[in-house]
C-alpha cells in the first residue's frame, strides 16, 4: 500500500540527510522520484544535507499545487514512482491534503521530511497537517544534541547567540555558533534549556563537556549566567 510518511524532528537530526539517501536508494533501482522542497537554504531549487550531498528539486512555493502538477508530469508522458517533499513544515495545509490525495488516487508514496515546531515551539502549519493525514510519522535515528548532552527536542531561534521569542515564524537560517553579528541562527535545545532561554553562548558551554552533565544536576553556577524567570 502506497503511504504518506512524515519524518518530522528537530533542525540538524538528519531529514535532508535521509531525503536524499531514500531517493538514491529508490534510484539506484530503477525508480523514479520527483524531488520538491521550499526555501532550502541552498536557494531556490535545491534539496541540500549538511553533510555537503545537494540535488536539484521542483520549488514548491505559496500557491503551489503537486496534485496538478504531478496529473500534468504524467499526462505528458511522465513517469513517477514515489515523491520526496522536504522542507514540508512551510507547505500550506491544502498542499499536505494534496499529497495525501497523491497517495490514494495516484498510488504513489510520499516521503515528507520537516521540522515539529518554530522557535516559539508552535507546530508548523504544514506540519501539523502532516500529523493528522500520515500514515506514518517517524522520528529521526540520529538525534540532534543540546548544549548539555540531552537529546534537543526544540529548536531555538538566536541572535548573537541569545534565544529570541519575538519575529515571523518563518526565517530561513542555519544552525551555527559563528553567525556575523546580529544575523539570526538557529540553535537545538532541550526543553528544559529552550524554557529557560539558555543557549551555548548563554550557559557558556563552548562544546558538549562531560563537566555540564549529569543533567539532572542544576545549571551550575560556575557558569555565572543569570537565568530568566520561568
Ligand atoms: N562534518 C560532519 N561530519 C559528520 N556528520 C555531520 C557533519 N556535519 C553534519 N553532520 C550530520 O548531519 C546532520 C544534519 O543533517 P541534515 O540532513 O542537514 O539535517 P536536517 O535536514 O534535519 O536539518 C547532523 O545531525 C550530523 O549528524
Ligand atoms: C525553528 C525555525 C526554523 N526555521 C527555518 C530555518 C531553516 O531554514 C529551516 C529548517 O531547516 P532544517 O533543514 O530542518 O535545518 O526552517 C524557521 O523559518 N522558523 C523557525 O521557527
Amino acid at each position: 500500500m502506497p503511504e504518506l510518511v512524515f519524518y518530522s524532528g528537530t533542525m540538524d537530526c538528519g531529514k535532508s540527510t535521509l531525503a536524499l539517501q531514500i531517493e538514491h536508494n529508490r534510484s539506484a533501482r530503477g525508480l523514479r522520484g520527483l524531488i520538491f522542497t521550499r526555501n532550502d537554504r541552498a536557494g531556490e531549487g535545491r534539496l541540500s544535507s549538511r553533510l555537503g550531498l545537494v540535488t536539484e528539486a521542483i520549488e514548491a512555493g505559496e500557491g503551489f499545487d503537486f496534485h496538478a502538477y504531478l496529473v500534468r508530469h504524467l499526462t505528458n508522458g511522465g513517469r513517477a514512482d514515489y515523491l520526496i517533499a522536504d522542507e514540508a513544515q512551510f507547505l500550506a495545509p491544502a498542499q499536505v491534503d494534496q499529497l495525501a490525495r497523491i497517495v490514494d488516487d495516484l498510488g504513489m508514496d510520499v516521503f515528507a521530511f520537516g521540522i515539529t515546531t518554530d522557535f516559539r515551539t508552535k507546530l508548523f502549519a504544514g506540519s501539523q497537517r502532516l500529523f493528522e493525514q500520515a500514515d506514518r510519522v517517524e522520528s529521526l535515528q540520529v538525534e540532534a544534541l543540546c548544549w548539555c548532552g540531552a537529546r534537543a527536542t526544540h529548536n531555538a531561534r538566536t541572535v548573537d547567540g541569545h534565544m529570541v521569542v519575538e519575529g515571523a515564524q518563518v526565517v530561513v537560517g542555519d544552525i551555527s555558533a559563528g553567525h556575523p553579528s546580529g544575523e539570526v541562527g538557529y540553535e537545538v535545545l532541550c526543553r528544559r534549556h529552550h524554557r529557560r532561554r539558555l543557549t551555548a553562548v548563554t550557559a557558556g558551554a563552548g562544546a558538549l563537556s562531560p563537566e555540564v552533565l549529569p543533567l539532572e544536576a542544576p545549571e551550575s553556577p560556575r557558569l555565572g549566567t543569570a537565568q530568566p524567570a520561568d
